[in-house]
């Protein structure tokens, strides 16, 4: 299936056994890999196979999977929050200029090629002239093939070029790194491993509407399940509204001060700055910059708003001061 998402990247849904042939395609320099976060260890492996396009006339592509190999594969962890579900990882690649996104649709069947058939069907099959990926990459059965086995692999059908590990304080910068550091709310160490703020989207729901009535109304976002989140808390954010983005302060949690019971899924909810447009039903993206301090239950209304006063002038100072 061919699919438009933009002017830029023309998209390619493949299920395995895909029909495609060469000539389907313009030579291409692809690059590989799973890229959830399109963190950016990914992102130099992206560029370098668009610079290897530029410089050897050959389209750029991307080839992905989803979902995540550990969830068809059912690994003891499964991997069913992203940094980036898939719509998401479609819009930061859209962003670094790719002619072409393939997406495979990651099964058994797929997962038990051995690393000679990935080659032919997805490489080399695809008109893949020159293949990039990072120096751990691995592809087909078991993850034996990598990039000492790809030379023998490729049949003198392509190049390859292998980008070095890229670290930040003595570590590979990875997707399990991010998560780990998203997990423990260190929202603020995100932009030295991604690129960017860790960000969030979601349709602005219904709440108890008890905001208003203490002072501090509430966007209320909700996220679909694969979206990794951020431990409960209180957070400096920013938030993607109607084309603009606004200030905020977000909780994340069960407001222990009002429900006995804990709900299934925290809530996420933001107070906007200065704002008091009226934007149900709409979509929205918080982006998630400093972890204020941890959710509380407090001894009643009154506590509770005098605490989100010193919050609101917390994220304030934040963002308003050098
Ligand atoms: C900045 C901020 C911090 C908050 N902190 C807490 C908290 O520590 N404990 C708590 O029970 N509720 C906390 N809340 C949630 C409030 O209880 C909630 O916004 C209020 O009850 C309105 O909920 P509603 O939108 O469902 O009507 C916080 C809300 C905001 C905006
Ligand atoms: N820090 C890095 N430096 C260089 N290349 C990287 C780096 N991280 C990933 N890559 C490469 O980017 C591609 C995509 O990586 P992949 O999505 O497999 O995972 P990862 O970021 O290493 O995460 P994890 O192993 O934690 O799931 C692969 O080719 C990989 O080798």
């Amino acid at each position: 299936m061919l699919e438009k998402v933009s002017n830029n990247v023309e998209m390619i849904k493949l299920n395995h056994p895909h029909t495609f042939n060469k000539n389907d395609f313009p030579p291409l320099a692809m690059a590989l890999g799973y890229f959830d976060g399109v963190h950016l260890g990914h992102q130099k492996v992206i560029k370098e196979a668009k610079q290897i396009a530029e410089s050897k006339g050959l389209k750029s592509a991307v080839m992905t999977f989803d979902p995540h190999p550990s969830v068809v594969l059912g690994k003891r962890v499964q991997q069913i929050e992203y940094i980036t579900p898939l719509e998401d990882k479609i819009r930061v690649i859209e962003g670094l200029g790719a002619d072409y996104l393939f997406i495979v649709h990651f099964t058994p069947e797929f997962a038990s090629l051995l690393p000679q058939q990935f080659v032919d069907d997805y490489i080399i099959g695809l008109n893949v002239k020159h293949a990039v990926a990072g120096f751990d990459y691995t592809y087909g059965k078991m993850g034996k093939g990598n990039m000492e086995t790809i030379q023998f692999h490729s049949r003198g059908s392509f190049d390859f070029s292998v980008v070095p590990k890229l670290s930040a304080d003595g570590e590979k910068i990875s997707s399990t790194l991010i998560r780990s550091v998203i997990h423990e709310g260190r929202v603020d160490a995100i932009p030295s491993l991604l690129g960017r703020h860790f960000s969030t989207a979601g349709v602005v729901a219904h709440g108890d509407k008890r905001g208003r009535t203490i002072g501090f109304p509430t966007a209320n976002i909700e996220t679909p399940d694969e979206y990794l989140l951020p431990p409960t808390g209180v957070y400096a954010v920013r938030i993607f509204s109607r084309d603009q983005w606004h200030h905020g302060v977000c909780n994340v949690g069960y407001k222990p001060t009002f429900k006995e019971k804990k709900a299934k899924k925290p809530t996420v909810e933001v107070h906007i700055f200065d704002f008091s447009e009226d934007i149900y039903g709409e979509t929205a993206t918080v982006e998630w910059h400093l972890r204020l301090r941890p959710e509380q239950k407090f001894s009643g209304i009154d506590a509770l708003v005098e605490q989100i006063g010193k919050d609101k002038q917390a994220a304030l100072d934040y963002f308003y001061t050098d």
